[in-house]
């Protein structure tokens, strides 16, 4: 088992977001530090990207702010993960688009992954279909590759459920990425379904920002992403962003931590 999906043995997950290199690498190592101490039980650390199509307003700021030097090697980011892996055992996930992982190469890239620490990824513009050549690299370097699952796939949810490993992502509701106050109404159902064909913990993830939403969301799953909300605290506090998001983590995994393990079995 991977040490991914073993870290919802028993637990509901609170699974965390930020982006790399915003407002710099430095703080970016605290900030994932501090979500780990405040009970992240995941942290995804999004690799800015100059076209980020599936986010928000609040990411793509993000990504601007990270790109102010548009030169941001991947081996700087590699480089933070060694560092963080130093300071916390949280299991780490990217959240990295293709073409990123296209120009440095599969074998490259999920080399590193494994060389530096990274367990996971999720590549949002990755299709289901077109996954397979790099099924073979991220199966070779010990790391599951974590899809996307909408509540409009239909039929698809059972096809791409089985071949998941990690955790399944389990988009709330259509659009980008962001707070929301309201969900598609049939994600109980879409779960059911998930769990009919996999045992893989579900996540999910889009919009989710108070603690009342993301105790609802483990109650209906096996854990909850946050990505915007985090994202705001780092926008809003800079250099001082860590202190805020430990206590930011701190009050949703007491949320998530509160909601027992028995349902959505
Ligand atoms: O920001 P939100 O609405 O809390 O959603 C999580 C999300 O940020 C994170 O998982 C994420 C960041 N960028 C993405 C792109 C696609 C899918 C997911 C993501």
């Amino acid at each position: 088992m991977s040490k991914i999906s073993q870290s919802f043995t028993n637990h509901k997950n609170f699974i965390a977001f930020v982006t790399a290199n915003d407002p710099d690498m430095e703080t970016t190592v605290k900030n994932v530090v501090a979500l780990a101490k405040g009970g992240a039980d995941i942290v995804e650390i999004g690799i800015p990207f100059s076209d980020p199509v599936a986010d928000g307003p609040v990411i793509q700021a993000a990504d601007l702010r990270a790109l102010r030097d548009p030169d941001l090697p991947i081996e700087v980011i590699f480089t933070a993960v060694k560092e963080i892996c130093l300071q916390t055992a949280v299991p780490l996930v990217f959240l990295v688009y293709l073409n990123v992982v296209l120009q440095y190469g599969y074998e490259r890239f999920t080399a590193d992954c494994e060389k530096f620490g990274v367990d996971g990824l999720i590549i949002p513009d990755l299709p289901y279909e077109e996954r397979g050549e790099l099924v073979s690299f991220t199966d070779k370097h010990g790391l599951d590759l974590i899809p996307l699952i909408t509540v409009t796939s239909g039929e698809r949810i059972a096809l791409i459920a089985k071949e998941a490993t990690g955790f399944i992502y389990l988009v709330s509701s259509l659009g980008v990425t962001g707070t929301r106050e309201s969900f598609a109404a049939n994600l109980a159902e879409v779960v059911g379904q998930i769990k009919a064909v996999t045992n893989v913990p579900v996540a999910i993830g889009f919009g989710v920002h108070t603690a009342d939403q993301a105790q609802a969301m483990a109650d209906l799953a096996d854990g909850v992403i946050i990505g915007s909300a985090c994202v705001q605290i780092v926008a809003e506090n800079g250099h001082k962003a860590p202190a805020k998001l430990q206590a930011y983590a701190k009050e949703i995994s007491a949320a998530v931590d509160g909601v027992s393990v028995g349902n959505a079995e």
